[in-house]
């Protein structure tokens, strides 16, 4: 489904109303429910709205759709991100687990992220500009890995060829074992790479084998 909105505080609004009462009800189920987050600019305003809701966060298990391998506490690290923007006030219940487990050995990292256990109830995805999602990027040489469909892995390793740091990404496989999938977006030129990659899957763009999948409930949230 597609939503747009005028303004990121519209945007961020609506979906964080919509994750919320996802999550709780998979809490009432289940006892627990994950939600997998991206990194970048474009969560940050669903993330303090996020934060703000009345939630059972201290049985959310909040957990990392891709990271750069960088410390921390580095500006450029989602764990960062995270921490600064979602893991505030009441939201500091909520359990965390990031991918950078082992600042000086991505391989070691790697493995560790790849023992986590459990599907997330939500996963909430960004785009670049560049049609990469995740940390999925086109031309990386690791994409046919991250690709894969019957991949044993949850996270691999990407060098993305034209973005700064190492990666560690969520695969596709991983991606579609969530409950829920959503895309959040803004902007003209995204919302015309989207528009590309809706055509059916190319590697070109790997968004596209998130939009062209039909397994999984799929939403984009879009703002101008
Ligand atoms: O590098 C990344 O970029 C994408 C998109 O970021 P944005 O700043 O354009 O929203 C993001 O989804 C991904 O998690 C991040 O590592």
């Amino acid at each position: 489904m597609w939503r747009e909105f005028e303004s990121s505080v519209d945007c961020a609004r609506a979906l964080a109303t919509d994750i919320g009462t996802r999550l709780e009800r998979v809490v009432e189920r289940n006892g627990s429910a994950g939600l997998a987050v991206s990194g970048g600019r474009s969560p940050i305003a669903l993330f303090e709205t996020l934060s703000g809701l009345d939630l059972p966060w201290a049985a959310i298990n909040i957990s990392l759709v891709d990271e750069r391998f960088v410390p921390t506490d580095s500006e450029d690290s989602n764990e960062h991100l995270v921490r600064t923007h979602l893991l505030r006030g009441s939201a500091a219940h909520a359990h965390f687990t990031g991918l950078v487990t082992d600042a000086d050995d991505l391989a070691h990292s790697l493995e560790t992220a790849n023992l986590a256990e459990g599907d997330p109830a939500v996963v909430v995805l960004g785009m670049g500009d560049d049609g990469h999602t995740a940390s999925l990027f086109p031309g990386a040489p690791q994409l046919p890995q991250g690709l894969d469909p019957r991949s044993p892995q949850r996270y691999v390793h990407i060098t993305p060829p034209h973005a700064p740091h190492e990666r560690i990404s969520m695969t596709l496989r991983a991606i579609l074992s969530a409950r829920r999938i959503i895309l959040l977006i803004s902007g003209a030129h995204k919302r015309e790479v989207l528009g590309r990659a809706a055509t059916g899957p190319d590697p070109a763009l790997p968004v596209s084998y998130v939009i062209n999948q039909t397994g999984v409930p799929f939403d984009v949230y879009w703002h101008a």
